[in-house]
């Protein structure tokens, strides 16, 4: 079998051109702050395309550019003074952030209705109890990616490979709300190769390059990878090593041009949902 390949890059455009015309009609600008500490390179780069990705579909963007030498106190006050800006509607502050800021105190001062990264506990927590709220968007890429694919959710067994809280756990709890039959595994798991074998839907999400082997996969299973590593080569890979994979399962989606853009798209919807909400 060889898989068909699920095209990120053509979904996360359909979704911007369908943001861009919900925008259009709203009478107001969608606001998003994207907030960086430090230089760290992988980092500006993608800084630099979501708030192009931004821009384009009509939002009002800016970058708030911090020195790496920033204190906790120092980006608590930036957030509180985003969180109290009318005309702010999305708050996004770029992970990882320098040894000195406690990440999970920043996470948990943004206000939760304008957490368009979905990470506040507030926001995990009515996830987790299947309520509204706004939801990671890396996994919320993954389950607009599983729909274009095609891929039966109701039953099937999805297994999640990874647990953190930005991925692998709001993964998790998307796909038991679709109805799937959710197994998590990570790296205490025994046996990883024979529970992957399991899956109907695979979603890699770990951050080691090319750990899922051809033989980790079932035929016919639809198979997404999260991961995005560049290699000493330069090479970029996902945590799939792709042909091997790619020769046994139906539907794989590539990197680079498979979860990446879908993250940037879904950024853009929870600002769009973000600023619907609080502005009525
Ligand atoms: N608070 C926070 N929220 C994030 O969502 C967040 C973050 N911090 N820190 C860094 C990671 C990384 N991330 C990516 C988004 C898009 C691509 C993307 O568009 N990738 C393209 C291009 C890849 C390339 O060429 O480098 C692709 O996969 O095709 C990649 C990575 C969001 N992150």
């Amino acid at each position: 079998m060889t898989a068909t390949l699920i095209d990120g890059k053509a979904v996360a455009a359909t979704l911007r051109q369908t943001i861009a015309a919900r925008t259009a009609g709203l009478g107001f600008r969608p606001g998003l702050r994207v907030v960086r500490v430090g230089e760290d390179p992988a980092s500006g780069v993608y800084v630099r395309n979501k708030d192009k990705a931004a821009k384009e579909v009509g939002f009002d963007s800016a970058t708030i550019a911090l020195p790496a030498s920033t204190t906790e106190a120092e980006l608590l006050a930036e957030v509180a003074r985003l969180n109290a800006d009318p005309a702010v509607d999305g708050i996004l502050v770029q992970l990882p952030l320098p040894p000195q800021i406690r990440a999970d105190r920043v996470i948990a001062a943004v206000a939760p209705e304008k957490d368009v990264d979905g990470f506040h506990p507030l926001n995990a927590g009515l996830l987790a109890s299947g309520q509204p709220g706004l939801t990671p968007c890396t996994p919320k890429g993954v389950m607009h990616l599983l729909k274009a694919a095609g891929a039966a959710l109701p039953g099937a067994r999805a297994v999640v490979l990874g647990r953190s809280n930005i991925v692998g756990r709001p993964m998790a709890q998307l796909l038991l709300a679709a109805d799937c039959t959710v197994t998590i595994v990570h790296s205490r798991t025994r046996d990883l190769p024979a529970e992957c074998r399991r899956a109907e839907i695979l979603v890699a999400a770990v951050g080691r390059p090319e750990m899922v082997r051809g033989d980790w996969v079932a035929e016919g299973a639809t198979v997404i990878d999260v991961g995005i590593n560049r290699l000493a080569d330069g090479r970029l890979v996902g945590d799939v090593a792709f042909a091997e994979v790619a020769a046994h399962c139906a539907a794989i989606t590539p990197v680079p041009g498979g979860v990446g853009p879908m993250t940037i798209a879904c950024l853009l919807e929870n600002t769009l949902d973000a600023a619907l909400a609080r502005r009525g």
